[in-house]
């Protein structure tokens, strides 16, 4: 059953050429997929279609049963609460620790403390970093802030992941245990697609690749 379809899709910034053009696919629940092309083709553009920070110019994308473009505004922080979404730079907040920074999605809902505590350990038990929940951002290594950038996106328990570059600022080793992690959470059910430009690393994985050029779909390899 698709979990997102993109119809016909187009995106232009203030009327400028199209980041998007004419884009058309669908993703399965279940799958994971790679978004790849080169810097500019649009790989951020849909991602930021999906989470509802930017509206289609035009066509029709459908998540999880909702069409994004006639969803209302008051509507759009509920239906975010079902993505999770990692960033390459993985926006922590530096002046709290682990644990708050993994809470902080929780806590915006008011999410019971003791509940969310419950969630969070589970979330950072995941990602192998329960032992480091009251350190600081900056006393962690790039691969282990980016686990935190994960296990915050995952302390909800999305259906859908999202990641942009996820692995653009970590060496060959750590973006594989990355990679690993997204896996693992593809493995119990989690829906996952992640925009990436590292052929080398993508193409070991043998999950499907969507290829983006100038906006357009030109390549879409089924997994192996
Ligand atoms: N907010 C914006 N305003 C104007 N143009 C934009 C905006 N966001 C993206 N673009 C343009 O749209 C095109 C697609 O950009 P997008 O960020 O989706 O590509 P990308 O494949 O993710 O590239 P990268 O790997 O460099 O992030 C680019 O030409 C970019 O300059």
């Amino acid at each position: 059953m698709a979990i997102i379809t993109f119809e016909h899709v187009g995106k232009r910034y203030g009327g400028r050429y199209e980041a998007l053009a004419d884009l058309n696919f669908t993703i399965d629940a279940g799958e994971m997929v790679f978004l790849t092309g080169h810097s500019g083709a649009g790989k951020s553009s849909v991602l930021k279609l999906l989470t509802c920070l930017e509206r289609p110019s035009r066509g029709r994308i459908i998540v999880g049963g909702r069409d994004l473009a006639s969803m209302r505004a008051a509507r759009i922080p509920f239906y975010r609460r079902q993505i999770g979404v990692v960033f390459q730079d993985h926006q922590l907040l530096f002046d709290r620790n682990v644990f708050d920074n993994v809470a902080m999605p929780l806590m915006i809902q008011g999410m019971h403390p003791r509940d969310a505590a419950r969630r969070v350990r589970a979330a950072l038990d995941k990602v192998g970093l329960l032992h480091r929940e009251r350190a600081l951002p900056i006393e962690l290594s790039g691969g282990e802030q980016q686990r935190v950038g994960i296990a915050r996106a995952v302390v909800n328990k999305p259906a859908l992941l999202l990641a942009d570059e996820p692995t653009g600022n970590l060496d060959p080793q750590l973006s594989a245990d990355i990679m690993r992690l997204f896996e693992d959470f593809n493995r119990i059910g989690t829906t996952v697609l992640l925009a990436s430009h590292d052929l080398a690393l993508i193409a070991r994985l043998r999950h499907r690749i969507m290829k983006l050029r100038d906006g357009r779909l030109i390549s879409d390899r089924e997994a192996s």
